[in-house]
């Protein structure tokens, strides 16, 4: 019988095949993975119907790429707008560190002033993490502000080491593993930013250079984190789609085969296919214990995970928010809208200004008889954000009469209804308005002056006023 040669694999603990070991797959030519890219095609997403079980860590968090991922894709932030918004970062995290780490480019004076302000906030976290162009100086200046860890662009499909670098893949690997020594030998930790990981070689180059980075990492006791960078938004969740599309797959391979802690693993997201946060969910539940994010998920072309978008997904995986205060997503939204000059597209879920206002008449009938029938949540309690119902031609009394109640905030037992004088009189020249050929939405502004100037000529009092105390 053929002799079958078995090794402890010291990362997982368990026996292996020797066979099973992974060295690098040298090609003469990439691989580009034209089955899946053409690219005169809509890209194709194949199954093999191989099923992932989960393995959700028992510790999950949100880093934060805002001023990285974020900043590169708008215009630069003035140092005082990141240390506020490092501050509402902060707040929104909470005790446990829900926000773990925020990164920041260290390239100019401007750059490293923000890094500074932030690190004397003295905050636990987020905590301060960098990013450089990988050389032994900039390594230093790491060392130097006293940042632990630093992230290092290490790509590793066959489009990026063949015709970005011209390297073949030993070349690239072991172009990055001398990097990454002298990064340890700097003392600082490397978190390796595997782009474009979702076009790339799995078995034939992934997994083999995340061997080796798991060796380094026993070598010099220094913890090397592994991010796994859909750069393209090409990752699926999908049960049995096949690698390397497959989020769950490639996070199963890298926890099984190369050995890496979940603890040490990140997912970062793009958003091309709308698929950034059921991607980032899926790579928390197969055993990633981070997802880096970006705020409202601006960043590159179709941007990042958003990062409010993964609280709440948090929220709904673990069943309980864990100290994190969701009230500064809509706090967060103010600043940008007033401070930054960046308004959120109005429909984006939790944040947009329209993502609870109901429209329709026969929906803010339901909404006016119980709150719950056309709300995710008590976005009140959540966000300081009760649902709203805009006024238009389809409103109707009911929506009317909501709009009244909500807008001037008034307290449930002064709430009007369908049968009140002044709800009549507003839907009356509503219904004008747009039988006249009206074709936009009601403006508050507009609202309020009509209904100020029916309350005064009809002598009924003003939702503006005051409520009497009993
Ligand atoms: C540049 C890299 C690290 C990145 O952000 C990505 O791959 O999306």
């Amino acid at each position: 019988m053929e002799e079958r040669k078995v090794y402890l694999d010291k990362h997982t603990n368990l026996l292996q095949l020797e066979e099973h070991m992974y060295p690098l797959v040298e090609v003469s030519q990439p691989n580009v993975f034209r089955n899946l890219f053409r690219y005169d095609e809509i890209p194709k997403i194949a199954f093999n119907d191989r099923i992932v079980p989960h393995s959700m860590p028992d510790e999950i968090w949100i880093t934060d790429t805002t001023f990285r991922d974020g900043q590169q894709s708008r215009a630069p932030y003035s140092t005082e707008q990141i240390v506020t918004l490092f501050d509402y970062f902060h707040k929104l995290g909470g005790p446990n560190g829900k926000i773990r780490q925020s990164e920041f480019f260290l390239y100019s004076k401007k750059d490293r002033d923000a890094v500074y302000k932030c690190m004397e906030r003295g905050y636990q976290f987020p905590e301060v993490t960098s990013w450089i162009r990988a050389s032994k100086k900039d390594f230093q200046l790491v060392k130097d502000i006293g940042l632990k860890e630093t992230g290092i662009l290490v790509s590793c499909s066959d489009y990026h080491i063949f015709y970005k670098l011209k390297k073949t893949r030993r070349e690239a690997m072991e172009h990055y593993l001398s990097v990454i020594r002298e990064c340890l030998e700097t003392g600082v930790s490397p978190r390796c930013h595997l782009e474009d990981i979702t076009r790339s070689d799995i078995y034939g180059f992934v997994i083999p250079f995340c061997l080796e980075l798991m060796n380094l990492m026993e070598e010099y006791q220094i913890p090397i984190k592994i991010r796994v960078c859909d750069t393209m938004g090409y990752g699926v969740n999908y049960p049995g789609a096949v690698i390397p599309r497959s989020i769950p797959g490639i996070i199963y391979g890298l926890r099984v085969h190369a050995g890496v802690p979940s603890s040490l693993i990140e997912f970062h997201g793009h958003n091309d296919f709308y698929k950034a946060v059921s991607n980032s969910t899926t790579a928390w539940l197969y055993g990633a214990s981070g997802v880096n994010c970006s705020l409202f998920g601006i960043g590159e072309r179709t941007g990042n995970t958003p990062l409010e978008a993964m609280v709440f997904e948090y929220a709904q995986i673990r069943g309980t928010l864990d100290g994190m205060d969701t009230t500064v997503i809509s706090e967060l939204a103010d600043y940008y809208e007033k401070e930054i000059g960046y308004r959120v597209p109005s429909r984006t879920p939790f944040v947009g200004r329209n993502f609870n206002v109901t429209r329709a008449g026969i929906h803010a009938d339901g909404l006016l008889k119980n709150e719950e029938i056309y709300n995710v949540f008590d976005t009140d309690k959540f966000l300081n954000r009760p649902p709203l119902v805009a006024v238009s031609n389809t409103s109707g009394l009911a929506g009317i009469a909501h709009w009244i109640n909500c807008y001037f905030r008034l307290p449930r037992e002064v709430h009007v209804d369908k049968s009140s004088p002044l709800v009549c009189a507003v839907k009356e020249w509503v219904d004008k308005e747009y039988e006249e050929g009206r074709v936009t939405v009601l403006t508050d502004g507009e609202l309020v002056e009509v209904i100020e100037e029916l309350c005064r000529k009809n002598g009924w009092k003003s939702p503006a006023e005051p409520v009497q105390e009993a």
